[in-house]
């Protein structure tokens, strides 16, 4: 693709209960996005293993381990950037929901550990608790594809928009989380959140679901999508397993912040939005 332009491919997967089946699935979908002209590829929230506390224990892995193996041999294949959606990573006596990024050389040149933890309780809808198995991670994540900075946010992570602000003041073009909604908050909550970082930051936005199973214990909203830097949705699948493609236009996107330049109009000596790490 000319100019200042990559294609990205979200990998809307069905998830099942075999973490085998799970990651040959992932493989033939890469080869697929990259046949067609894809650069950068990402996978849902925890693509290996089904969504729930009772499976991210049993289906915990070290980093590198069999998935992220996996991940690094695909991303070499097939010549992406792959962004390894998430997987359930065992560490330190701990389990952490860890979003690796793998170069074409097959090099993980990112690893993200999910911030802050789905723990909600929606009364007579939905309760979940992720911090009775998991731990948060503690920084921030940014990586360089050629063109393009990206940051990194999984699933509830969308929620916070400082960690938003904080890709976009550091140079981030693109955001993406993998994640898996539900289907009491994914309906009204999933796209809006996504069109609110794009636009205060006016950056790409993208977000990558499992395909919706109804026979699982928690059932993901789908709908994986891309916004645009103006806010509008410029891709979006339904609930089904797909591959969705969207294009990257980082011309267009110097172009939204040339019209409404509210970077550089920030009131600095009001506020202020700081990474601590930077402190
Ligand atoms: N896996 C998650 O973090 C789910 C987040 C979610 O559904 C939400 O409403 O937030």
């Amino acid at each position: 693709m000319a100019g200042r332009k990559f294609r990205l491919a979200l990998i809307q997967l069905a998830v099942g209960a075999s973490k085998t089946e799970n990651l040959q699935r992932a493989a033939t979908y890469i080869t697929q996005a990259a046949k067609n002209g894809a650069k950068i590829v990402a996978l849902p929230e925890c693509c290996n293993s089904p969504y729930g506390n009772k499976f991210f224990p049993e289906f915990a892995e070290s980093i590198p381990g069999e998935s992220t193996d996996l991940f690094a041999r695909s991303a070499k294949e097939n010549k992406v950037y792959l962004i390894a959606g998430s997987i359930p990573e065992r560490a330190d006596e701990k389990i952490y929901n860890t979003c690796t990024v793998f170069d074409p050389n097959g090099v993980m040149v990112a690893k993200h550990r999910k911030l802050h933890l789905f723990d909600i309780n929606i009364p007579g809808q939905i309760t979940f608790e992720e911090s009775k198995t998991l731990s948060s991670g503690n920084s921030l994540t940014v990586f360089d594809m050629e063109l393009c900075k990206v940051g990194l946010g999984i699933c509830y992570d969308l929620r916070f928009p400082e960690l938003a602000q904080i890709y976009a003041k550091e140079g981030c073009r693109l955001i993406v989380y993998p994640g898996a909604f539900n289907m009491t908050t994914g309906p009204l909550h999933w796209e809006l959140l996504q069109r609110a970082r794009a636009l205060d930051n006016q950056v790409y936005v993208a977000t990558v679901s499992p395909a919706r199973d109804e026979t699982a214990s928690y059932i993901a909203w789908g709908h994986s999508m891309v916004v645009d830097p103006w806010g509008k949705v410029i891709s979006e699948c339904d609930h089904k397993e797909d591959i969705l493609y969207a294009d990257v236009d980082l011309d267009y996107l110097e172009s939204v912040r040339e019209q409404i330049p509210v970077s550089k109009q920030k009131r600095s000596d009001l506020y202020k939005v700081v990474n601590c790490s930077d402190q």
